[in-house]
């Protein structure tokens, strides 16, 4: 389902004339199969967010490419990239970027605005949504107004309300207790399960990579290590 060809990245830092180059990256190359749940951890600046950005569409690799669902997406504009993002990819951030002006019912609500669907169609696959992560009580809610997994609740229905098949995760459970870890883990695994959606994962925590099915390991922008879960 997705296929990262040989991707190098290098950050050119400084001014113009007297830069100096990072390689962040270096010959990455592996596969997710769909129905996969791919952990990618490492330490602090092995190159794990360059990657996910890479893969998300944000920045363009150096050389090399990605394929999702056999498209190569390295060669789309900005433009064809955020079409292709709103039918295929989701994203749930470790800080969980909702608005703040907006409902719990309106943050979920919004990417169904921004595809144009009537206004019967966005209550019901809202409604829905909210459900299926378990906040049927809490449309009215202001992300100040919920607990740090209810927000990330809302994060991961504002993700589902397109249907992705595939969500790109940056440390999802990186800002809550063990306890809220633990059940925002098991909503992952249920829709990986459930639905059958691809999840690709960056975590530098143990417990969050055991949901895993496969883990790569980065090392100074290396994979340095890929296990296969029995
Ligand atoms: N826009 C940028 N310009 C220049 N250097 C960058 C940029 N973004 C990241 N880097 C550098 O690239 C390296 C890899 O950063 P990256 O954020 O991908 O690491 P990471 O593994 O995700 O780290 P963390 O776990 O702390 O989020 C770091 O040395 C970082 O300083």
């Amino acid at each position: 389902m997705i296929d990262v060809k040989d991707i190098n990245h290098t950050f050119l830092l400084g001014k113009k004339q007297n830069e100096t180059a990072l390689t962040v990256l270096k010959n990455i190359s592996f596969s997710v199969d769909k129905g996969d749940i791919l952990a990618i951890t490492g330490k602090s600046g092995s190159g794990k967010s360059t990657l996910l950005n890479i893969i998300g569409g944000f920045m363009k690799p150096t050389s090399g490419s990605v394929f999702i669902k056999e498209r190569n997406v390295t060669n789309l504009n900005e433009g064809e990239y955020a079409d292709f993002r709103l039918d295929n990819i989701g994203f749930i951030f470790q800080n969980f970027q909702l608005i703040p002006s907006m409902t719990a019912y309106e943050n979920v609500e919004l990417p169904l605005v921004l595809k144009g669907l009537s206004e019967k169609e966005r209550v019901e696959l809202t409604e829905q949504t909210l459900e299926k992560v378990g906040l049927s009580n809490y449309h009215h809610h202001y992300p100040s107004e919920l607990s740090g997994g209810q927000q990330q609740r809302v994060s991961i229905a504002r993700t589902l309300v397109i249907e992705p098949p595939i969500i790109l995760a940056d440390e999802p459970t990186g800002s809550l207790d063990s306890e809220t870890e633990q059940e925002i883990l098991d909503l992952i695994t249920g829709l990986n399960q459930d639905l059958g959606i691809t999840f690709l994962m960056i975590t530098h925590d143990e417990e969050v990579a055991r949901i895993a099915s496969k883990q790569i390991h980065i090392h100074d922008g290396e994979i340095v290590k890929e296990e296969v879960s029995a």
